[in-house]
């Protein structure tokens, strides 16, 4: 589990988070909403172990990360995969692209160096990659060079790339903020892939009805802190601060 305890945040004088708790599990998908400049980057770069809270506490699988040593940190660092707002792909194939998530991981660079036939599929790449590509629905566009992607299939190699690493741990953060229904979609279908797959998923984004579709919980970040936390359900359909009811039912805008 990765487990946030009473984090807070300021850049300079601005407050911008305060005093938020939150959890994500192996095996569910929790969202963060909110509107735009509200945290929900900054709450998962912490989730991600880059960013050192002023205040509280991260914990991972019961290690507290910021007050564990460096090498600690870093081991810990690698359970958990991100999937940045914009994708940044190399000038080189899709398959190289998704490769770079194996290449990253500790021991797979000299399986990759060494060429072991155990690891590649009938076309000479990793069985890794092919199935990371399998789920975002571009296993067809291997050998296809990045910068002639469309947007939408480019956040979906970055998708498969940190798929490929293999993490415990997924942050998405605003994966479907540029994308049409097909892609947005597409994207939906592999986070709950990730899910089955026993993943642990934290999604941000400001669009509540993806929150509703994809996530088992939902942390409702308004103001500099969460409103509420809890089931998708319970958010969604009876909430239990004014705030969230007011956000979600549209009457409090930002
Ligand atoms: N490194 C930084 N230095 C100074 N201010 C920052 C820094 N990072 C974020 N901020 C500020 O913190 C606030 C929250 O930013 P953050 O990116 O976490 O929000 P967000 O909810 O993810 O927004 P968006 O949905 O627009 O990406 C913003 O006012 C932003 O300008």
């Amino acid at each position: 589990m990765i487990r946030l305890s009473h984090v807070s945040k300021s850049y300079g004088d601005e407050v911008v988070v305060d005093d938020a708790s939150l959890s994500v599990e192996p095996g569910e998908v929790v969202a963060i909403i909110g509107p735009s400049g509200v945290g929900k980057t900054t709450l998962l770069r912490m989730l991600a172990l880059f960013l050192r809270p002023d205040e509280g506490t991260v914990e991972l699988d019961g290690t507290s990360v910021w007050e564990a040593d460096e090498d600690t940190r870093l081991e810990l660092r690698r359970r958990v995969g991100m999937v940045f707002q914009e994708a940044s792909l190399f000038d080189a194939s899709v398959a190289r692209n998704v490769e770079y998530g194996l290449r990253i991981r500790r021991g797979w660079d000299d399986r990759l160096r060494d060429g072991l036939r155990s690891i590649l599929g009938s076309n000479g790449t990793p069985e890794a990659v092919e199935g990371a590509l399998d789920v975002v629905g571009l296993d067809d566009k291997l050998g296809q060079e990045a910068d002639s992607l469309s947007g939408g299939e480019a956040q979906r190699v970055s998708f498969a790339r940190a798929l490929a690493y293999d993490p415990t741990y997924l942050l998405l953060d605003e994966p479907t903020s540029d994308l049409d229904p097909r892609n947005t979609g597409l994207i939906e279908e592999a986070i709950s892939e990730a899910r089955d797959r026993g993943l642990g998923v934290v999604v941000a984004t400001h669009d509540m009805h993806q929150a509703e579709r994809i996530a088992d919980r939902v942390g409702v970040l308004l103001g500099d802190g969460f409103t509420e936390v809890g089931p998708t359900e319970t958010i969604f359909e009876d909430p239990s601060d004014e705030r969230t009811r007011k956000f979600i039912s549209g009457e409090l805008v930002y």
